[in-house]
């Protein structure tokens, strides 16, 4: 994939009186790794989907190395991108058919999943499973066992990086993670960068300021744009939202003095 050109997008749900995403414009080149960043609710997840054809714009169009989606065929341009968010699905499948859940038709070797859970921080823990990738992931079935919320969460990441997609989407990925996996998680993301197309979405602004390109959304709109530097050098709601957020992990951490008595 060379380019990505949003033009002009808008999408405006049935039900609501206002955009979603409202006249967003951006260009993504090959092998950049872009954040949209903002806060709850200002359009960053539906951007995102309709980049992934799986919404269609209400107004604008988004078009794939110069071609707007309509010309392509939806199921080979969906084929060269992936999508993973914090909406997963648990299957009642293996560990190994969890994370190949999307690629079954082109089938899938036990060495393509396997480092795909190794660059989702999945692997080691997926191998200590009673039956590693052979466990069943649905405690009901005998023998079966279910993962925790962030153990799932890297099965998720696992399915994303399977693919080796044009386009990968992260929506969230490490929201459940303890900080090492997240750390991990971030050094197999930005292994990308200068191959495939990504596009991060998260809250933690420790981990955009990588990015090629960061932008950040308000209410719909895309009010800024530019590298981390860029950015907080502008003194705009990035620098603001990201220094508020350095300010917590800066606080010193002061013990309480006494110790609550229990009982
Ligand atoms: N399926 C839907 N139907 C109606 N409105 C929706 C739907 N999905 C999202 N919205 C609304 O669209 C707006 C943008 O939502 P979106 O999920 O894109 O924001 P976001 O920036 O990804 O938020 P968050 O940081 O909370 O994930 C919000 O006002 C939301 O309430």
């Amino acid at each position: 994939m060379r380019t990505i050109v949003v033009d002009a997008v808008s999408l405006r749900y049935p039900d609501r009186d206002t955009a979603a995403v409202d006249q967003v414009s951006l260009t993504i080149e090959a092998g950049q790794t872009v954040a949209f960043v903002g806060e709850n609710g200002s359009g960053k997840s539906t951007l995102a989907t309709m980049i992934a054809t799986l919404r269609t714009p209400t107004g604008g169009t988004i078009r794939y190395n110069g071609r707007p989606t309509d010309d392509w065929d939806t199921d080979a341009l969906r084929a060269r991108i992936a999508v993973v968010t914090q909406e997963y699905h648990k299957w009642p499948f293996t560990a190994a058919t969890n994370i190949a859940i999307g690629d079954l038709d082109v089938g899938c070797e036990q060495d393509r999943i396997e480092a795909a859970a190794a660059r989702a921080v999945a692997h080691n823990m997926i191998n200590e499973l009673p039956h590693g990738y052979d466990t069943l992931l649905d405690r009901t079935f005998a023998g079966g066992q279910d993962l925790s919320g962030g153990q799932w969460q890297r099965i998720t990441a696992a399915r994303g990086f399977l693919r080796d997609a044009d386009l990968l989407i992260m929506d969230e990925p490490s929201s459940a993670l303890d900080p090492r996996a997240e750390d991990a998680l971030f050094q197999a993301i930005r292994d990308r960068q200068g191959h495939g197309i990504t596009i991060l979405i998260t809250h933690r602004l420790a981990n955009v300021r990588h990015a090629d390109r960061i932008y950040v959304l308000h209410r719909g709109r895309l009010v800024e744009a530019g590298t981390h530097d860029d950015l907080l050098a502008g003194g705009g709601r990035y620098a603001e939202l990201f220094t508020l957020q350095a300010a917590g992990y800066a606080t010193p951490v002061s013990l309480p003095r006494q110790t609550a008595t229990l009982g």
